[in-house]
């Protein structure tokens, strides 16, 4: 569904990517991996189109999203889940929620029933600010938004990042769904070993900004973690 080849990308004269490559398959969990400041929420960005990129390849489903701008790229089906999830606090849940809907068809702007199925605490604190929610349920109204936009790749960093664990396991159960059930294709930027082995069907590991390895998530083994996952 997505592939990536040869990707380079810079911050000013900082060369941050390096050739990176990252092959996502059509309705599998891609995990993306890697210790602090390898270059996992840049290569995201880059495929948002929130990065200027100095050279290589992004496709989609066919298409070239080095030549689609950042407003048209979640109408082609990608919807993102940005590090700190990036709600707007001042916002009402249903007002962050609908942020989303110019990017759904015409006769159709109106939120899915579903995303209310899968997070029942979004309905019950519909009109509440989006400040006031907790971490967690800041966390699942990010996914809300995201899904908002009807996606067919749906991009999360990080979602487990400082939530508490029981709501941890409930994202996990939620992607688990949205992947296996409804068919969604994920690519999930994740630190937390047992959480991307519990979601993943694929890892990708990054290391100083290179592609270093990628599988089935099966093939995590010790000698990988130890190389290029534990601090
Ligand atoms: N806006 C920026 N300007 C300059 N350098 C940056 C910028 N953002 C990130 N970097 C640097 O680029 C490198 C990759 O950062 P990035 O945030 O992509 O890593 P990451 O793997 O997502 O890390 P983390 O797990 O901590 O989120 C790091 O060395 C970081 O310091």
């Amino acid at each position: 569904m997505l592939n990536i080849e040869g990707l380079n990308q810079f911050y000013g004269q900082s060369h941050t990517l390096w050739d990176v490559d990252l092959h996502v398959p059509e309705g599998q969990c891609t995990v993306l991996m890697g210790r602090n400041g390898v270059g996992k929420t840049t290569l995201l960005q880059c495929i948002m189109g929130h990065l200027a990129v100095k050279s290589g390849s992004i496709t989609m489903a066919g298409n070239d999203l080095m030549k689609t701008s950042v407003e048209q790229r979640p109408r082609l089906g990608v919807g993102y889940v940005p590090q700190g999830r990036q709600i707007f606090p001042l916002l009402s849940v249903e007002e962050n929620l609908q942020t989303g809907l110019p990017v759904r068809a015409r006769n159709d702007r109106k939120i899915p029933d579903y995303i209310f199925d899968l997070f029942p605490v979004l309905a019950e604190m519909m009109h509440r600010r989006g400040g006031d929610l907790s971490g967690g349920q800041q966390q699942q109204l990010a996914i809300g938004r995201a899904l908002v936009v009807n996606p067919q790749l749906l991009i999360l960093d990080e979602p487990t990042e400082g939530i508490q664990p029981n709501v941890v396991t409930e994202i996990g159960d939620i992607i688990r769904k949205l992947n296996r059930e409804m068919g969604l294709t994920v690519l999930l930027v994740e630190q937390k070993l047992p959480f991307a082995r519990k979601v993943g069907d694929r890892f990708c590991i990054l290391d100083r900004g290179r592609h270093v390895a990628e599988d089935d998530m099966a093939k995590l083994d010790d000698q990988l973690v130890k190389k290029y996952l534990t601090v």
